[in-house]
């Protein structure tokens, strides 16, 4: 498999590969919640090529949360042509969405499906009845993520504990088989075997289909041989992008979670002597209303 991962500092011969074979483009963006505050990201740039499964990495607060759903399409940010998914624009262009191409699954107890919209998770409603709500689905998929997730379709919504709420949520984000999977730490309320046994299938599904899957995570466990990428984000900077062959730390070291770990704590311990400081985005050269963010 051909898939690469560039950043800031990447090389640009990926970044014009990529936007023919259709991954995800981000160019020189720049996002802020507030303009009176500097800007969260600024000049960020983002390569991802089909086939990847990139693990999206960084302190609390670093802006993966915010990353993804900018490339869900949830963020305005700039023109068209600043974050490119499928060769098209995220937020702009919501046949990528209503498609199924596009699907992000987020921490809060809704699904945005297709051109249905959010739908909520919680209320006193079956599994089965959300589940086969969803039009379009092919049966065999449909029936092999109840298995694989081992949802009883017949829980009440309202009467499942998280993890089982959780399920049915991932069930119903990969019906459609998606191009483009942002997962922000979905797998957090979820046992060790269906964890692992997802984990399984998204690299399926990468291998087979070619699909991209970022995912920003703070658990570990068993991503070294899953994950193709990494990228680690600090105070919405991209400071490393890249295979996660190449990553040195990972040769001589251990596990994924020590390397992590010693990253973040480079960082708070560079902050304390060194706190960061970003341009305000009214002051910035780059600033003009195109920048200002516009929110799904
Ligand atoms: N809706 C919002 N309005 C204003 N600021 C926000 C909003 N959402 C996030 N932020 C700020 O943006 C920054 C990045 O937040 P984000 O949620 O993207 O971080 P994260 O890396 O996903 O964190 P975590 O690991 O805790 O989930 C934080 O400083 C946060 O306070």
């Amino acid at each position: 498999m051909n898939s690469s991962l560039s950043g800031n500092g990447g090389s640009t011969t990926m970044a014009a590969e990529n936007e023919d074979s259709c991954g995800i483009r981000v160019t020189g963006m720049q996002f802020s919640y507030d303009v009176q505050q500097p800007p969260l990201f600024l000049d960020f740039n983002l390569n991802v090529s089909p086939g990847s499964r990139c693990l999206l990495v960084g302190a609390n607060g670093s802006g993966k949360t915010t990353l993804l759903k900018i490339l869900a399409g949830k963020h305005m940010v700039g023109g068209r042509d600043v974050v490119r998914v499928l060769s098209g624009s995220a937020f702009h262009d919501t046949q990528l969405v209503c498609s199924g191409d596009l699907a992000y699954l987020g921490g809060s107890w809704s699904k945005n499906v297709g051109s249905a919209g959010e739908i909520p998770l919680q209320g006193d409603f079956s599994a089965e009845h959300m589940i086969f709500g969803v039009e379009g689905a092919d049966p065999e998929r449909r029936d092999k993520l109840i298995e694989l997730l081992d949802i009883d379709l017949q829980w009440r919504m309202h009467k499942v504990s998280d993890g089982q709420r959780r399920r049915v949520q991932i069930c119903l984000g990969l019906l459609h088989p998606y191009k483009v999977l942002l997962l922000d730490e979905v797998t957090v309320d979820l046992d060790v075997v269906t964890r692992m046994d997802l984990l399984d299938f998204f690299k399926e599904e990468c291998e087979q289909r070619e699909a991209i899957i970022v995912y920003a995570t703070h658990i570990f466990d068993g991503l070294e041989t899953w994950a193709t990428h990494l990228a680690y984000i600090q105070d919405g900077e991209l400071r490393r992008a890249e295979k996660i062959s190449n990553v040195k730390e990972l040769k001589s070291s251990t596990n994924l979670l020590s390397v992590v770990e010693a990253w973040l704590r480079a960082e708070t311990k560079l902050e304390k002597k060194n706190p960061v400081q970003k341009t305000s985005v009214a002051s910035s050269p780059f600033f003009s209303s195109r920048h200002m963010a516009y929110y799904r």
